[in-house]
């Protein structure tokens, strides 16, 4: 088969139009349902009701049923006396009112005179206190239109009207099959072998289509050669199924066959997108039935299915798509875009001294996790050639947004640690989220000085001192008072391989001809603390082999070590325990969190700042390895925007 490249691209804008003009008077099949199983279904004709409801003259109030006329002139001074049994009949809420009565007189407002009588002091008006037939529901009206989704109460009048089955349209049945000769099943993810890849995207989708009301159809992953995905499509097409989405294999890749095959067996309406993530989406028909080819990566398969599927799924049922909850936030950092490419960003989200800042997240496709911690998600429009910082966005929220008020955004240099602090957070307080955006150290000082962010994380070594952030502190926030509390102090050092073989001691063993060493970038924070520890001992980086090979994260260095391919090299010691590799410890470094004195009586820090000094957090961290939280919590310095003011009281008031 020949490689297939793009058909020419489409805007966002036009393929959707294209795609609604093609399948938006789908519908499925109408099935008639039980009430009872019918919450959230669409009906597929109007209902009208049965019976009346309340269906007798009933009484609305404990008391006793009157006819009105007999107590017409009662009054505080001319009392009116009636018999029970003839005038008055005891009633309860609910009972059908006796032969002749038209009123209910609350048991709170008769006085009993004898066992016969009673007495009343005011008249009661014809129909007080009685629920009328037909007072709620008329046999024979309209009850609920076509095209309505049922609700909890809706279910209620339908049952009390008489109506025990409905016309519904049926869950759109969707097949999913995930496509893709490297996928392998979740339960053998330990055993895969590089280049195979856990299969998650079919489950991601089948939830998506639950989620918006449809009926997921999910196949085990197939080979994408050619044979398997023709059988595959046929058997799709002459299923049950109403929509058939392929995922993977969409875009111009030696295999990516899907888009041939879907010209081969039925119509090909649109190639191509352009937008970013989701540009390879597919759209067709196969034997009358919508079909999307997905992209493989993640994130573009779920924005894909959005713009794409999730409309489908309602007009499949007879509903016109829904919009989407957004706020208006400001920008926290310049965000240049692809002109002519439709983006769409994933940030997060929060209230930073009044007003909602939007800072961006990874931008891969390939990253999951962008979407897990995304708060909201912003699109560039394809004309646009980026956002500035500042400008302001309207985001698409993917949580409440009421949970932005009880959100706390840290930005900078990211840590372990604080995956342990948000979820402590949540776990004092369920409401409590941490939205955190990795910027590095120096730039989440920057959003600091921006009033961007609630807090920073930050470990800026300063060379000439031994100390951490203050000087950076002084250049950067001048104007701009912050308290430093310490979060942890981290071990670095030498990651070495198991059992340490070449016996590597200190950075003095660098030196050795037998230690071939792998270095960090320049301008990172482990080479600057490299270079100040080689300082320490007088020592010139000259004659340490493999001082100018770079790598640019810990865990780059660590899989050289492991490889074999250095002996050693200098990283925290997360990295060296995540590879089964020794560690040789060189020195410690402090990571503070640098809080806004305007945000130091926020009541998110401060539920942060008892997270902290909290025994529970310091046992933690400290099973992880590699840190020491003893100090944790502790003040360390207190700027007011020209100078500082020492603090040891660890709570600094
Ligand atoms: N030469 C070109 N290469 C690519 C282009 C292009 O225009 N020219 N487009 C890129 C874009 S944009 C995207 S998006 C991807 C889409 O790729 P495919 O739809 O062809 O998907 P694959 O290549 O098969 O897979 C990509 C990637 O996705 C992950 N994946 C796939 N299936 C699953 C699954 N079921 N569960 C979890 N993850 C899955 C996996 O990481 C694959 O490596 O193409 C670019 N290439
Ligand atoms: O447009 Mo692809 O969907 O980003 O990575």
């Amino acid at each position: 088969m020949k490689r297939k490249i793009y058909l020419e691209m489409h805007t966002l804008a036009e393929a959707r139009n294209k795609w609604r003009r093609a399948v938006q008077d789908r519908r499925t099949a109408v099935e008639e349902l039980p009430v009872i199983s019918a919450l959230g279904r669409v009906l597929a004709r109007p209902v009208t009701a049965r019976l009346s409801v309340p269906h007798y003259h009933g009484a609305a109030m404990d008391g006793y049923a009157v006819k009105a006329s007999d107590t017409f002139g009662a009054s505080a001074v001319r009392p009116k006396h009636l018999t029970i049994g003839q005038q008055a009949f005891a009633v309860d809420t609910g009972d059908p009112l006796p032969q002749g009565t038209d009123a209910v007189i609350m048991i709170e407002h008769v006085d009993p005179v004898d066992a016969h009588t009673l007495e009343i002091r005011s008249a009661a008006f014809p129909w007080q206190h009685v629920r009328k037939v037909g007072e709620d529901i008329v046999a024979g009206e309209l009850l609920l239109p076509q095209q309505h989704r049922l609700r909890p109460a809706d279910l209620g009048a339908l049952l009390a009207a008489g109506v025990s089955t409905v016309s519904v349209y049926a869950k759109p049945r969707v097949w999913i099959q995930p496509t893709g000769s490297e996928l392998v099943p979740a339960q053998d993810a330990a055993k895969a072998a590089p280049g195979q890849i856990v299969e998650f995207n079919g489950t991601v989708i089948a939830a998506m289509v639950t989620q918006e009301g449809g009926l997921a159809l999910l196949q085990a992953g197939i080979a994408d050669d050619p044979s398997t995905l023709r059988a595959s499509m046929q058997q799709a097409a002459a299923s049950e199924a109403d929509l058939i989405i392929f995922n993977a294999g969409s875009s111009a890749g030696s295999e990516d066959y899907t888009a041939s095959l879907v010209q081969d067996l039925g119509t090909l309406l649109v190639h191509g997108v352009t937008m970013m993530p989701g540009k390879p989406v597919l759209l067709g028909i196969l034997e009358g039935k919508p079909f999307v080819g997905l992209p493989g990566y993640p994130v573009s398969a779920i924005v894909a299915f959005e713009q794409f599927v999730r409309p489908l799924l309602y007009w499949m049922q007879g509903l016109a798509e829904p919009g989407w909850t957004t706020v208006e936030a400001e920008m926290g950092r310049k965000m240049p875009s692809k002109l002519g490419l439709e983006e769409f960003l994933r940030v997060v989200v929060g209230r930073v001294q009044d007003r909602l800042v939007a800072m961006p997240l990874q931008r891969g496709a390939g990253v999951i996790t962008s979407l897990v911690r995304a708060d909201g998600l912003v699109q560039i429009p394809q004309e646009s050639e980026g956002i500035n910082e500042g400008e302001a966005v309207r985001v698409r929220l993917l949580r409440a947004e009421e949970d932005l008020e009880h959100t706390l955004v840290m930005i900078g240099s990211h840590d372990n640690t604080v995956d342990v602090m948000a979820s402590e957070l949540k776990r004092v307080d369920s409401r409590l989220h941490l939205s955190s955006s990795n910027v590095g150290s120096l730039g989440g000082l920057l959003a600091l000085k921006r009033g961007q962010a609630h807090c920073a994380g930050a470990h800026l070594l300063d060379t000439a001192t031994g100390d951490y952030n203050r000087s950076y502190v002084e250049r950067h926030l001048q104007g701009i008072p912050v308290r430093l509390v310490q979060l942890v102090r981290r071990r670095q050092g030498l990651v070495v391989a198991p059992g340490n073989p070449k016996k590597i001691q200190s950075v003095h063993d660098l030196f050795r001809p037998d230690v071939r060493f792998v270095n960090r970038q320049t301008g990172s924070g482990t080479r600057i603390l490299l270079d100040y520890e080689l300082a320490k001992i007088g020592r010139s980086p000259e004659g340490l082999q493999g001082y100018d090979w770079e790598e640019y994260t810990h865990m780059a260095v660590a899989v050289n070590v492991l490889s074999g391919s250095a002996d050693c090299g200098m990283a925290i010691y997360a990295a060296a325990k995540a590879l089964g590799l020794d560690f040789v410890p060189v020195c410690e470094e402090r990571y503070d969190l640098v809080v806004p004195e305007a945000c130091w009586n926020d009541a998110k820090i401060q539920a942060l700042l008892r997270v902290i000094v909290s025994e529970r957090f310091r046992r933690l961290v400290e099973a992880m390895g590699g840190y020491d939280p003893s100090h944790s919590g502790t003040i360390v310095g207190i700027w007011n925007g020209a100078a500082w003011r020492e603090a040891d009281d660890p709570r600094g008031d």
